[in-house]
C-alpha cells in the first residue's frame, strides 16, 4: 500500500487463488488486514514469474521459516538490476542464519542489492496510513537510499542504516521480549514489570547483537527500541497476544492455532537460545521463554528464576556489553 501511494504497479504474489481474487476484485485482504480497502493500483497473482519479471524491485515479506522456498522460487525471475528488499524478522531454523544471507545464497545476489526494511511497522496502522518510521539497512548505503525513495511517503518516514546484522538481529529477538511482556501482561503483573522487560531485553538484544558484529547505535534506533516498544505494547502485536494466552495456561499449539498468523517470536527464542550458546552471550530472558515455551517451565517460576539472579552492578555489565571502559 505504501509503494501504491508513490504510484508504482505492484503486484503481490500469494499461493491462495482466493485470496488473490478478493485482492482483485474487491480490494480487500480480509483474513489478514480486516476492513482495510487496498489501493487500487495493487493487484495479486498466484504466479511468480507474473509477480518478479522485470519488477524495479521485490519485497520479500514471507514468514522466516518460508523465506528460503519463496526465494527459491522467484529467484530464476529476478534480474541484476532488481533490488531486493525482505521485510521479515527471524533466523532460519536450523541453519541459524539472518534472512539477508538466506536471499543472497538463493537469489545468487551481491550483498550490495538486499536491504532489510525494519523497525515499528504493524501493518494494521500502516495500511490507514498511520504515521510509521522505519529504517532501511544495506551494506550498499547507495541500495538504502533507493529503498528509501521508493518507500517514503508523507505518512510513512524512513531512515537509511549500513548496520544489516544490527537491525535484522533487532527486528528477530524483540519478537522474544514481546512474548514475555504479553505473559507478563497475561500473569497481571503491571507496567514496573514491562519497563524491567524492556529495558533487561534491550541489554540482551544488544549483547547478542555486538556479538554478531551489530553496531551498538543501531539498538537504540527505530529497528531497536522503536520495534521493542511498539511490539511489547501494541493490542496489534502477535507475539504478545501470545505471550498472554500462554499465561491463561493454554497450550503452545493451542495457542498457535488459535493465532492463525506468523508468532515468530517461538521459532526465534530457539534460534536465540541456539545462538547465545554459539557466541557465549548470556541472555536470561531468552533462557527462561526458551524453558516455559520447550520444556515446559511455569511463567511464574520464570519470573522468580529472572528476579532472584545473581546481583548485578548495571553499569559494570553495561559496559562490558557495550566496550566501554567504566
Ligand atoms: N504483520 C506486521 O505488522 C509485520 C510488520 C513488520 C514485519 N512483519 C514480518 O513479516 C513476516 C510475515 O509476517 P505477516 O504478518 O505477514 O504474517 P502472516 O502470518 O500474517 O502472513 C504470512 C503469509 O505468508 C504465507 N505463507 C506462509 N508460509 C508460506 C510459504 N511456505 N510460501 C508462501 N507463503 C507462505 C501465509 O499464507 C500468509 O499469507 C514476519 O517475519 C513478520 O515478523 C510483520
Ligand atoms: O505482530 P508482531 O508481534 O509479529 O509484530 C509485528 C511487527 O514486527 C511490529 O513492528
Amino acid at each position: 500500500a505504501v509503494l501504491a501511494d508513490n504510484n508504482y504497479d505492484v503486484t503481490l504474489w500469494t499461493r491462495n487463488e482466493q485470496q488473490a481474487n478478493e485482492i482483485n476484485h474487491e480490494h480487500r485482504n480480509s483474513k489478514f488486514l480486516t476492513d482495510a480497502v487496498l489501493p487500487d493500483l495493487i493487484r495479486a497473482t498466484t504466479d511468480m514469474a507474473e509477480a518478479v519479471t522485470g519488477a524495479e524491485l521485490v519485497l520479500f515479506a514471507a514468514p522466516s521459516s518460508a523465506m528460503r522456498a519463496v526465494a527459491r522460487q522467484a529467484a530464476p525471475y529476478i534480474d541484476e538490476a532488481t533490488l531486493c528488499i525482505h521485510a521479515t524478522k527471524g533466523f532460519e531454523s536450523e541453519s541459524l542464519k539472518r534472512m539477508t544471507t538466506v536471499l543472497a545464497e538463493e537469489l545468487a545476489c551481491d550483498p550490495n542489492r538486499l536491504v532489510v526494511l525494519s523497525g515499528p511497522s504493524h501493518a494494521e496502522e500502516v495500511v490507514r496510513r498511520q504515521p510509521t518510521t522505519v529504517v532501511v539497512a544495506s551494506a550498499s548505503q547507495e541500495a538504502a537510499e533507493r529503498a528509501q525513495d521508493a518507500f517514503i511517503t508523507p505518512h510513512f518516514r524512513v531512515y537509511t542504516n549500513t548496520d544489516v546484522v544490527g537491525v535484522e538481529v533487532a527486528g528477530a529477538i524483540k519478537n522474544i521480549i514481546a512474548l514475555g511482556a504479553g505473559l507478563s501482561d497475561g500473569l497481571g503483573f503491571g507496567d514496573n514489570a514491562k519497563a524491567a522487560l524492556l529495558t533487561r531485553g534491550l541489554a540482551e538484544i544488544s549483547r547478542l547483537g555486538m556479538a554478531m558484529g551489530a553496531n551498538p547505535l543501531t539498538f537504540s534506533g527505530l529497528a531497536g527500541v522503536g520495534d521493542l516498544v511498539v511490539t511489547c505494547t501494541s493490542r496489534h502485536s502477535r507475539n504478545w497476544r501470545a505471550g498472554s494466552m500462554l499465561a491463561e495456561g493454554l497450550a503452545l499449539d493451542v495457542v498457535l492455532d488459535r493465532m492463525g498468523m506468523v508468532v515468530e517470536g517461538v521459532r526465534t527464542t530457539k534460534a536465540a537460545h541456539a545462538l547465545s550458546a554459539q557466541f557465549g552471550v548470556v541472555m536470561p530472558i531468552t533462557e527462561q521463554l526458551y524453558k516455559v515455551l520447550f520444556e515446559n517451565q511455569s511463567p511464574r517460576t520464570a519470573v522468580e528464576d529472572l528476579m532472584g539472579r545473581g546481583r548485578t552492578h548495571e553499569m559494570e555489565e553495561l559496559s562490558e556489553d557495550w566496550g566501554l571502559h567504566h
